[in-house]
């Protein structure tokens, strides 16, 4: 067993991020920094979740990831399944019971949002892009999060949409990278059972949706900050050529992570747009 599996399996930089959009969420929602209290909670319950999320996951797609990817903690055998199942319990139990302290829309939507990662994890992911529509909903979630803790919504909702859009682009590309696994476990993955194409046309309307989504902060006004989403609409597009253009595991693997880097771009140019 290693020690450092217990961090690693979490996926800490999806973590970090998701708490840090959490916070985002409140702070876009009201138009500044929340009390202490309530951005460290919210931080906390969103980055437990993730971490619960991710660690779960990881266990029910051990065969799966035996496959498409052997480098991860449980299929090198750094920690047990078991010892992987019992912690991802521990991480959203945790998560759980601080979101009490936050209020009780925040603790019903913590609630929701941790089932629904287990069920994913457990039963939806096979299901064909009604698993990717989960993991985005989830992910879309996030910013709403911060904004239930401070109770308002604002412009969070748009913050929600395209998180929504783009982890829609992201998990479909993603499961074009993973066809070889999948098909090995019988997964019904939207690449499987539509094709390869077609699939990255699914993939790419949802980039070029996100890239209209991201202006509509603009229409309402918000700040010279908006400019810098600029870039992260031309790192979404071309993430849209790259698949369009080619289907094999590397373009896939090549857009999918654009679409990651977009994702950290567009959090700091939210977050610069928040603060200007
Ligand atoms: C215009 C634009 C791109 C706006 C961005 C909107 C926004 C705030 C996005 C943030 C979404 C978010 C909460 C991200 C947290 C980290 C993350 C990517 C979660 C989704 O993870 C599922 C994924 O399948 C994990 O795979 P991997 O990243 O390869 O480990
Ligand atoms: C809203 C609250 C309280 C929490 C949300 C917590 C977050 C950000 C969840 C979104 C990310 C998420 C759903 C993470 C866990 C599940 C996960 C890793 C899905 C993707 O897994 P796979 O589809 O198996 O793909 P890989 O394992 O190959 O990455
Ligand atoms: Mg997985």
């Amino acid at each position: 067993m290693e020690l450092k599996a217990f961090v690693e399996i979490t996926r800490p930089h999806n973590c970090v991020l998701a708490g840090v959009v959490g916070v985002l969420g409140s702070i876009v929602a009201v138009g500044h920094f929340p009390d202490l209290a309530t951005a460290v909670l919210v931080f906390l319950v969103v980055t437990l979740g993730c971490a619960g999320g991710n660690t779960i996951n990881d266990y029910f797609d051990y065969e799966i990831d035996k496959i498409n990817r052997p480098e991860r903690p449980l299929p090198r055998g750094a920690m047990g399944r078991k010892t992987a199942l019992y912690y991802s319990l521990l991480l959203l139990a945790v998560g759980l019971a601080l979101a009490y302290f936050i209020n009780i829309q925040a603790f019903i939507l913590a609630i929701i949002a941790y089932a629904a990662m287990i069920l994913y994890a457990w039963k939806l992911k096979p299901l064909p892009f009604i698993g990717n529509l989960v993991v985005a909903g989830l992910t879309g979630a996030t910013p709403l999060y911060g904004a239930l803790a401070v109770e308002h919504i604002g412009l969070a909702g748009y913050l929600a949409l395209c998180a929504f859009l783009v982890n829609v682009a992201r998990e479909v590309i993603k499961d074009i990278e993973d066809v070889e696994g999948d098909v090995a476990k019988g997964a019904r993955t939207l690449p499987i059972i539509w094709g390869e194409k077609k699939a990255a046309y699914i993939g790419a309307l949802f980039a070029v949706l996100t890239v209209m989504a991201s202006f509509l902060p603009v229409r309402a006004g918000v700040g010279l900050g908006y400019y810098a989403m600029v870039p992260v609409d031309l790192i979404i597009l071309y993430a849209a050529y790259i698949i369009l253009k080619n289907q094999d595991r590397e373009s896939a693997h090549r857009a999918q992570k654009l679409l990651k880097v977009s994702i950290f771009l567009a959090v700091m140019a939210f977050i610069i747009a928040a603060i200007v």
